[in-house]
């Protein structure tokens, strides 16, 4: 096989490419240097040429045209990455070319291009046929190149061949609107003038991101074996190409790249349907050119925006670097107040139900036994009468029973809340002095102690109260006294039922306000007005229930109160130590949050590089515009 010998496309290149490189170095430099800055993960697109085609259209033989290298070529599928090919021109006899992938930069002979391609693609696709997003770069440095920064990606197959994913289409897909959607790339359509354009996927793709074809531009390749029609074909630009169309006669088979420039020419001049083709349009020479242009006037129409998108980033992480710790700013400062909202509504959320609980554990089985135990009460302390607020033994006696059945309720429920406060006191902790790791460990063991201490204090308080209860019948609360009233105003007509005076058949049940519907036939067992209407009365007076409730959510909120604004304060003064000092050794940063402020320094350092570099190139973009005119 002969060995094509590799002469650039701009080999033979008009005075003017190499003025123009002059002008473009410049600015593709620049664009260069905040590529290795890495400032497209800063989210800040830059501007670029990419290549899509149909599979087999001919990109990569158009590429190696451009950039005078042996680029892997085939019938298949062969490029399976996406591979950033940079040019430069240089004066020296001896190219220089390398290759970087996965962090390595591997110089290579330029015999050896396609192999080594081919190796580096294995390596970060794997073998075989599938493929992968992550770039290869090739970095051609030449005497006669054009100066271009190009992609070529994967060509679009519809069909999967043996060997490759079921959905390798749609991964390609992806990767090439991937490149393609940004609307600082250029989009370099090639298509084959084999095929009618329209069908080809490539232009539906790019239709897609670039509807009236602003930033498309087209390379007919093969136009050696479809010459018929073709000065029609790209005249009536029935696919929309804003840019225009270069049509391009590649290297065939062998040939030495001069040979088949002079083909290329000759060609063109000769062929019986394309000799009266407007000759700016024809050839890989007008075709770098052009592209070198188009690059020029991307790059200096982007980097204006380039710098204020950097002025903005940078602006914005120098002012508000807390919003990189807490994930975007808001929720930090709102924290506490809402907590606190929802702290309270949970608590009366959690007294209600101890008031629910406490009612029903007592009563779920009132309708078979109602007044039962306080009859027996009152036969077993004979003789008693009882008048308003004078406590009597058998009204203490039922009264200790009933609390005594109860007093789990309220410890539990002062425990769970405790569990709740510390809990609480806890996530604010955590959320308040995150990035202080020291200051948060010592702030979180002294409050939990605390929390720990005022919890078993309010437990006793609770057993307390409830011991309290068990000892007093007596209210002088005018509520409770209206409750009890309003209860005692359905007793004459609890009796009657019971007794069942003219009434036939004899009632079962009796609706009563506040205890919904009660079984009433045992009762007619101890059929004794005046035990009935006494227990009755009793039973009214168990109004401790209520009173349980109300002292323990008055004490509950007495405590809470006194820790957030007293007790806190004491964890603060031990944190600051006789003299101040125990506060600076806690408030050294987690580890962490130091890489994370690491990582906000290096992102602002990228930044500033970045913004001097595009301020550096900025008068030479006047120039350019001014060369241009
Ligand atoms: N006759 C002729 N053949 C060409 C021309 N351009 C490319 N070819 C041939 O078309 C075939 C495919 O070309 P490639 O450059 O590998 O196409 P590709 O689009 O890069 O292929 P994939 O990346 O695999 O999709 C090769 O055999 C080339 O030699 C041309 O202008 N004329």
């Amino acid at each position: 096989m002969k060995q094509p010998k590799v002469v650039g496309a701009a080999a033979a290149q008009a005075p003017i490419i190499s003025s123009f490189n002059d002008k473009i170095r410049p600015l593709l430099d620049v664009i260069d240097r905040l590529k290795l800055l890495m400032v497209m993960k800063e989210g800040i697109q830059l501007p670029a040429i990419v290549v899509v085609g149909d599979q087999s259209s001919g990109k990569s033989s158009v590429l190696e045209s451009l950039a005078g290298v042996n680029l892997p070529r085939s019938q298949g599928i062969c490029t399976r990455v996406p591979l950033i090919i940079r040019s430069q021109n240089h004066a020296r006899p001896r190219p220089e070319l390398y290759l970087e992938y996965n962090g390595k930069m591997v110089p290579v002979e330029e015999p050896q291009i396609a192999t080594a391609i081919n190796i580096a693609t294995d390596e970060v696709a794997g073998p075989g046929k599938s493929i992968s997003d992550i770039p290869l770069t090739l970095v051609v440095r030449k005497d006669g190149v054009p100066d271009l920064t190009v992609v070529d990606l994967p060509g679009i197959i519809r069909v999967p061949v043996h060997g490759q994913p079921d959905n390798i289409y749609k991964q390609i897909r992806v990767i090439i609107m991937q490149y393609i959607t940004p609307k600082e790339s250029i989009i370099l359509n090639v298509l084959s003038a084999t095929v009618d354009f329209s069908t080809c996927e490539s232009i539906r793709m790019s239709q897609q991101v670039d509807k009236n074809g602003e930033r498309t531009f087209a390379v007919v390749t093969k136009v050696d074996r479809a010459p018929e029609g073709l000065v029609d074909k790209v005249t009536a630009d029935d696919v929309n190409i804003g840019l225009g169309y270069v049509c391009v006669r590649n290297r065939i088979g062998d040939e030495y790249y001069e040979e088949a420039r002079k083909e290329e020419a000759r060609f063109f001049e000769t062929n019986a349907h394309l000799s009266c083709i407007d000759k700016s349009i024809v050839g890989v020479h007008v075709l770098a050119q052009k592209l070198v242009q188009i690059q020029a006037n991307a790059i200096a129409k982007c980097l204006p925006e380039i710098v204020k998108n950097i002025s903005a980033k940078l602006d914005a992480n120098l002012k508000n670097p807390s919003r990189n710790f807490f994930g975007g700013g808001g929720e930090f400062d709102e924290y506490p107040e809402g907590n606190m909202k929802h702290g309270s509504a949970r608590f009366v959320e959690m007294l209600n139900r101890l008031s629910d609980e406490l009612h029903n554990c007592e009563e779920s089985n009132l309708s078979k036994d109602f007044l039962t135990e306080e009859i027996k009460g009152l036969e077993d302390a004979k003789g008693i009468e009882l008048r308003n607020f004078h406590p009597c033994e058998a009204f203490l006696g039922i009264l200790r029973r009933k609390v005594e059945r109860i007093s789990y309720l309220p410890i539990k429920f002062s425990e769970k809340y405790w569990d709740y406060i510390d809990d609480v006191v806890m996530s604010v902790l955590t959320r308040q002095w995150e990035m202080y790791y020291h200051l948060k460990v010592f702030a979180k063991g002294a409050a939990h102690n605390l929390v720990q201490k005022l919890r078993e204090e309010s437990i006793n308080r609770v057993k307390e109260i409830v011991e309290i209860e068990k000892l007093t019948g007596y209210t002088c609360n005018p509520d409770y006294m209206m409750e009890w009233n309003k209860f005692m105003n359905q007793q004459d007509h609890f009796i009657n039922q019971i007794s069942g005076t003219n009434m036939w058949p004899l009632p079962c049940s009796v609706n009563l306000q506040g205890f919904g519907e009660i079984q009433i036939e045992h009762l007619r067992q101890h059929w004794n007005v005046s035990i009935l209407q006494q227990a009755f009365d009793l039973k009214m007076r168990m109004i401790f229930k209520v009173r349980l409730v109300d002292s323990m959510a008055l004490h509950l909120r007495y405590h809470v109160h006194n820790l957030v604004h007293n007790d806190i304060d004491e964890i603060v003064k031990k944190l600051m130590g006789p003299d101040g000092h125990g506060i600076k050794m806690m408030l050294v940063e987690s580890p962490a949050i130091v890489a994370k402020r690491e990582k906000l320094k290096n992102i602002i350092k990228v930044l500033k590089e970045s913004k001097d570099s595009v301020a550096m190139i900025m008068d030479r973009i006047v120039a350019y515009d001014a060369y241009l005119v």
